[in-house]
Formats: structure tokens, sequence, C-alpha cells
């Protein structure tokens, strides 16, 4: 029956950090509160003793003290104000960043399951809803509870019998507030959900803009679009409408109690067992408690829109990564050789476990060896390579680096020894220095020229209007694809690593910066263990030995003299796909 706020308790702990401010909004939300109360004490004095006595020197005694009132009113109010909103941002800072931390440390089959752009929807509208509520919602709360609870105190020291009538219409009050309180959380989340599907809609579409643009396919994105919006408005309408009930609902039963209590106090002033100056306190009190009823019931919806919020985020900040370092992590062997064994490895892909993508898998790559992986599309490739980053664990059997199963390792240890040249390379915003510096933060400027030399990159930095310092733009799009495949090689060259990892690039550059590439990834190659994802019959007649693999199974393995002689798929390969 009571709505939940345990979304926003849990976020009671980000205030830990933070109790000193906390105290001091505390104090000034106190003040504050109080001298609002003290200006009822004002009011009694002055009609009682200004009017009804007739002394004018008492009325204006009676006025300077509710001046001075007001002032520190005004004082603590603005302090109050300045340290909770403080709080709330800084509450919301923190706990964006560590929902951040926490998703870097997920693996990317969880991305896979549960969308990129859904989770980036998540970071920014429902923190940001919760920096709003934070801020200003929570801080209106507390002065109003605050409130409610000392106007509730001051009408029973005026009057306790008009105040039992107050007393007794509370929970009148409340409990429907309560009722509704619950609906509005279930019907936000459920808003924020549809919030999210916008969001993410729209950065899928925006990120494929070229593809949606060259199939002209603008018109059916629009029309999804407004699907998904209209139902995110349809959503926030039903929430807007409980909310609204809620208001009238708060401001009806507050108010009809004021007019009750005047009714009754009107009749026991004209009795003349209530003093005019007592009464007016007391409605002075009721109004302000009604007041306050009234901002909680509005209030009371965004807090537990905010909660629905951050039990979504707090959902983010649980999810336990599946691939993790054990608990006592061996160490890989100083220095490492960059050895490879997979042990009858079977891997499924959780979402379509059939047919399994790799089945049984035997296969050592030794110190320094080539291995080219070659196979029809789907034939598991890049799987094996995924598993040996380690970004998924196998099913069945082992697979082992420098002799040690990669799950007694600390994943950052193993890749800490691998680099990983993606078939579309992947840069980020920044500079071009910042993307090869990418493989090592701390790399001096002398290794940072030579990882840009090795990868034959120097001439056409050189030639770029800020040299390593110009800016390349959101993924690094303002170079040539040559351009970026080099600046991923150069940054697998600083990186230096023991294994490396290579999905051949399949879109043919032209015949001159396809030679660029090549002598790069040459020059990567040379000396260290490489498992390459081979497209180009270059790279076959380089590797030392070719996989063939075939619907998640190695079906041949050997050179690539003896699998052109011995392997009909290979040569079928050989002849029709390599170029
Ligand atoms: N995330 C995923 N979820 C479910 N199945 C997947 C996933 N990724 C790949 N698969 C499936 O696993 C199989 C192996 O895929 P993989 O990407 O390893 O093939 P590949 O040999 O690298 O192919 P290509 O040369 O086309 O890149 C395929 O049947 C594919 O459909």
């Amino acid at each position: 029956m009571f709505p939940k706020l345990t979304g926003l308790l849990r976020l009671a702990g980000y205030l830990g950090p933070y109790w000193k401010q906390a105290l001091i909004a505390g104090a000034a939300l106190v003040i504050a509160a109080g001298s609002v109360l003290a200006v009822g004490q004002g009011l009694r004095v002055v009609i009682d003793r200004g009017f009804a006595d007739g002394t004018a020197a008492a009325l204006d005694q009676a006025l300077l003290l509710v001046g001075g009132v007001v002032v520190v009113m005004a004082a603590a109010a603005a302090l109050r104000f300045y340290w909770v909103m403080w709080i709330g941002e800084r509450m919301a800072a923190d706990l964006r960043q560590d929902v951040f931390s926490r998703l870097l440390t997920l693996e990317p089959g969880f991305y896979l399951r549960n969308g990129v752009a859904e989770i980036q929807s998540r970071m920014t509208t429902d923190t940001a809803l919760l920096q709003s509520v934070l801020g200003s919602i929570f801080s209106m709360a507390l002065r109003n509870v605050l409130l409610l609870i000392g106007t509730l105190v001051m009408l029973i020291i005026t009057s306790p019998g008009l105040s039992a009538i107050v007393i007794a219409g509370i929970p009148v009050v409340v409990a429907p507030m309560l009722f509704y309180g619950r609906r509005v959380r279930r019907l936000s989340r459920l808003s924020q959900d549809r919030i999210a599907d916008v969001g993410s809609y729209a950065s899928e579409t925006l990120g494929g803009i070229e593809t949606v643009q060259a199939f002209v396919h603008e018109t059916e994105d629009q029309r999804a679009f407004q699907t998904r919006v209209e139902s995110a408005f349809s959503a926030a309408v039903q929430r807007i409408r409980q909310r609204a009930g809620l208001n009238a609902l708060g401001l009806l039963l507050a108010f009809t109690g004021v007019a009750f209590v005047l009714w009754r106090g009107g009749h026991a002033v004209l009795a003349g067992t209530m003093s005019a100056g007592e009464l007016s306190a007391f409605i002075f009190y009721a109004v302000l408690a009604a007041g306050a009823v009234g901002v909680l019931s509005e209030v009371a919806g965004e807090l537990f829109r905010a909660s629905g919020a951050a039990e979504r985020l707090f959902e983010l900040l649980d999810a336990e990564p599946a691939i993790k370092a054990p608990a006592h992590p061996l160490p890989l062997p100083q220095p490492a050789r960059g050895e490879v064994t997979l042990k009858g490895v079977t891997y499924r892909y959780p979402t379509r476990p059939e047919p399994p993508a790799l089945v049984d898998i035997e296969l050592t790559v030794k110190a320094g060896e080539t291995l080219a992986l070659v196979g029809p599309s789907g034939a598991g490739k890049s799987t094996l390579i995924n598993l040996l980053l380690r970004f998924y664990d196998p099913d069945q059997g082992q697979v082992l680096f420098d002799g040690v199963d990669l799950r007694e390792i600390d994943p950052a240890d193993l890749r800490q020894r691998l680099a990983l040249v993606a078939q579309t390379p992947v840069l980020f915003t920044g500079t071009v220095r910042d993307n090869i510096r990418f493989a090592d933060p701390d790399a001096s400027d002398q290794r940072l020229q030579a990882a840009a030399a090795d990868a034959n990159c120097s001439e056409f930095i050189a030639a770029l209007p800020q040299g390593m310092d110009t800016y390349i733009g959101p993924g690094g799009l303002q170079l040539s694809g040559g351009q970026r495949q080099r600046i991923a090689i150069a940054r697998a060259i600083l990186r230096d690593p023991a294994l490396l990892l290579l999905d051949e690039a399949t879109s043919s550059l032209d015949a001159e910066s396809e030679e660029h590439v090549q002598i790069a990834l040459a020059r990567l190659m040379a000396g260290r263990t490489s498992v390459v994802i081979a497209h180009r019959l270059a790279t076959v007649r380089n590797a030392d030995r070719i996989a063939v693999l075939e619907a998640g199974r190695i079906r041949a393995i050997g050179p690539h003299e003896a699998l052109t002689q011995s392997d009909t798929l290979y040569a079928h390969l050989a002849a029709l796909q390599f170029q």
C-alpha cells in the first residue's frame, strides 16, 4: 500500500560525505521555518496588544519585532537554498560518476543485451531529473515538512481544542496522497522508460545518419520516432493526470479544513472563549499548515518520480560485471611471451545459444608466431578474438595466456599485454596525439613520435595544420579511412603488446594508402605473437599457420601452400575471397 521511496532512501547514502554542509543547510532550514512560525506570534501580539489595547507604541514595537524576524527569515532562507541546492548538485554529480565508473567495468555482452543508447539515456535523463529534484524539490519538501510540524505544534499551543479538529483531519489528507503517490511513482518509471526509448532511437538513427540518408529512410524514421515520442507523451500525460488529481485533492482537503476551523474559531471568539489575536494566529498557522500540505502533495509526486529515476540508476550501479578479476588473481609470467592456448573451447552467445559460435576448439599459438584465421562469414573468427580478450568466458574448456587460465588472472593484467586493431578503427574525439597516447597515457613524446613513424603516420601528421595536435573530430572522422587505420596501428605499436589481435580491414583502400597500411602492419607484427583475421592473400602467405574455421570448428590448420593442396574450403577461399 505504501509507496516506495527506496530509491531516494538509498540516495541518502550519498549525503554522507557532505554531512557538514547538510548540517548548515539543516540549521538554516530550522531557523527559516522557526522565523516563519515566529511571525504568527508577532501577528497575535500586534492584534491583541496593538489593536485591542489601542496603544500605538505597543503596535510599533510589535511591528519592529516582526520586521527583525523577517530579516532573519530571509537570510536563513537564502542560506538554506544555497546549501540544499549545492548538496543536490553534488550528489547528482557523484552518482553520475559512480554509474559511469560501474558502466566501464561491465563486459561488452552487457551492452549487447541492454543497448548502449538505452543506458546512455538513463545516464543523462535520469540523473538530470535527480539533479533537479535533489536540488530544489527536496529542499521544498524538507522546508514544508518542518513547517508542517512547527505549525502543528504552534496550533496546539494556540488552541488545543481547534487543533484537535486539524489533527483529526490529517489522516484524511495523507492517506489519499500516499495512495496516489504510489501510482505516480509507477507511472513515472514508465514515463522515464519511454523517454529512454526516444533517446535511444534518436541516437541510433543519428549515429547512422549516412545510411539513413543514403537509403532515403528519413520518412520511416520520422514515423517510428513519432510513435515513440507519442508513447512517451501519453505515459507523461497519465502521470500528469495522477499528479493533477493529487494536487487538487491535497489543496481541497487542506483548505476545507481551514474553512471549518475558521467557522468554529469564529464562534469561539463570538462566545468570548478565544481572543481575536489568538484566532488570527491560529488561522495564520492553519493556512501555513494547509499551504505546506499543498506543497507537499505537489512535491510528493516529484519525489516519487525521482525515486523511480534513482531506482533505474541503481539498477545500473548494481549490475555485476560477468567478467572480473578473481579474488586472488594469479600473476602472469614476466616478461610476457604471448603464447596462447585454447583447450576444448566451446562458446555459445547467451542471446542465441544454438548453434554454438565455437565448438571444441583446440589451438596453440606459439610465442612470436603469426596465426591467420580464415573462414566464411559467421564461422566464429571474431568470437575467437573476443575470447582471447576475455570479453566472454568459454562455456566449456579453457583459454590460456602464457600457460595461465584467463579466469585465474585479472583481465586488466591480461589486456595490458594485448593490443587490438579492429576492422574499422575506433578513434575518439580529440587530437592525433590523444588518440595515439590512448594506448599509454604516460608515454614520452619521443615514444609517441617513434610509434607514429613506425605506423607510417609521420608524413600525413606533419601535413595536418597543427601536426600531432590537430583536432580530428568525434570518432576521428576528420581523417581518411587509411589515416584512421594507421593511427590505430600507431596506437597498438605504442602499446608494444606481447600478443597482437588484428581484424584486417575488408574495405579496400587505394593502392598507395593500402601499401602504407601494410608496411605499418608488418612493423607492428614483426617479432610478436599475432592472431589475425585475414582477408588478404599477402597476409595468409606471410602467416606461419592458418586456421580454417567453419561453423565454429577448426576444420584445417597449416601453412598456406599445404592448405591450398589439402583443404577444399581453403582453396576455394584463396581463389575467390582473398584479394
Ligand atoms: N552478440 C551475438 N549474439 C548472438 N550471436 C552472435 C553474436 N555475435 C555473433 N554471433 C553469432 O556467432 C557466430 C559467429 O560469429 P562471428 O562474429 O564470430 O563470425 P565471424 O567469423 O567473425 O564472421 P565475419 O567474418 O562475418 O565477421 C555467427 O553465427 C553469429 O551470427
